[in-house]
């Protein structure tokens, strides 16, 4: 097993008296794509955004190789290579996919938001953007604003824009929500892709079976926020504690 890239380590978070997430201890590695699962209010949500950083952990270590990201504020934990699939907010609806993708490159690259740039360094942006379109089948809409996609075709652009910004750590949450059954295989071979490449690290938070099963090579299981189960998806989903707490439960195939 390859060293782990990720190490959670007794993360919690309180919410009151309520623990979210209690004492999460798990280690994720390069090459793997670890789906997360349980039922409704089982703490999924809360654990990604330990792990990005959108929440601070009460107690417990958030630890990526030697660099300790427990404290560290969103941007910081994306620039040490944590990416978050997100349902639009880092979108500019009104510039074209294609300066969305540029702009990320950019970001990944530091340059920020200078506005004067040598026309050469402009050129390979353009180019390193134009490979991301390519990756996700966007170009024939790469000169339409971000405002005028599809649903199907604005996830895309997530993952595009995720793609650009050159993560180990790839997350996405319920990435197939609310899209129609024409558009998901698209994201889906996507991810897939993703997962291929044996340096980067994929979590998943899913619902929809038929995803887990195609997509998994591992699925941990939360319930009332702690680690119910780790391990292969065949042993996890054929254990009887989580037959019991999670499928019993959750099972309507919501696909
Ligand atoms: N900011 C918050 N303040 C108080 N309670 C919260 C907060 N965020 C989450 N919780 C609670 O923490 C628990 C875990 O919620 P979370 O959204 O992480 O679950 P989940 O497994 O992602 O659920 P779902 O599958 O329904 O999205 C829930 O009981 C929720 O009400």
């Amino acid at each position: 097993m390859p060293t782990p890239s990720l190490i959670t380590r007794d993360l919690t978070i309180r919410f009151g008296g309520h623990v979210a997430v209690n004492q999460v201890s798990c280690a994720f590695h390069p090459g793997e794509l670890t789906v997360i699962v349980g039922p409704n209010g089982a703490g999924k949500t809360t654990y990604f955004n330990l792990i990005s950083g959108q929440l601070t952990a009460t107690s417990g270590q958030v630890l990526k190789g030697e660099v300790d990201l427990t404290r560290m504020a969103p941007s910081a934990r994306a620039r040490q290579g944590v990416g978050r699939a997100f349902q639009l907010t880092n979108l500019f609806p009104q510039l074209t996919v294609l300066e969305n993708i540029r702009l990320a490159v950019q970001a990944r690259e530091g340059d920020g938001w200078r506005l004067l740039r040598p026309v050469r360094r402009f050129t390979k942006l353009t180019q390193d953007a134009e490979h991301y379109l390519e990756a996700t089948r966007l170009s024939r809409v790469a000169h339409l604003p971000a405002a005028a996609l599809p649903h199907g075709d604005q996830r895309k652009l997530e993952v595009a824009l995720l793609m650009a910004m050159e993560p180990d750590i790839y997350m996405f949450d319920e990435p197939t929500a609310g899209m129609s059954l024409d558009h998901a295989p698209d994201v889906l071979d996507l991810i897939a892709q993703i997962k291929s490449d044996p340096s980067k690290t994929v979590l998943l938070v899913e619902h929809k079976m038929d995803v887990v099963r195609a997509l998994a090579d591992r699925i941990i299981v939360l319930h009332n926020g702690e680690l119910l189960a780790d391990g292969a998806p065949a042993e996890v989903m054929d254990s009887q504690i989580v037959r019991d707490v999670y499928l019993g439960t959750a099972t309507e195939e919501t696909a």
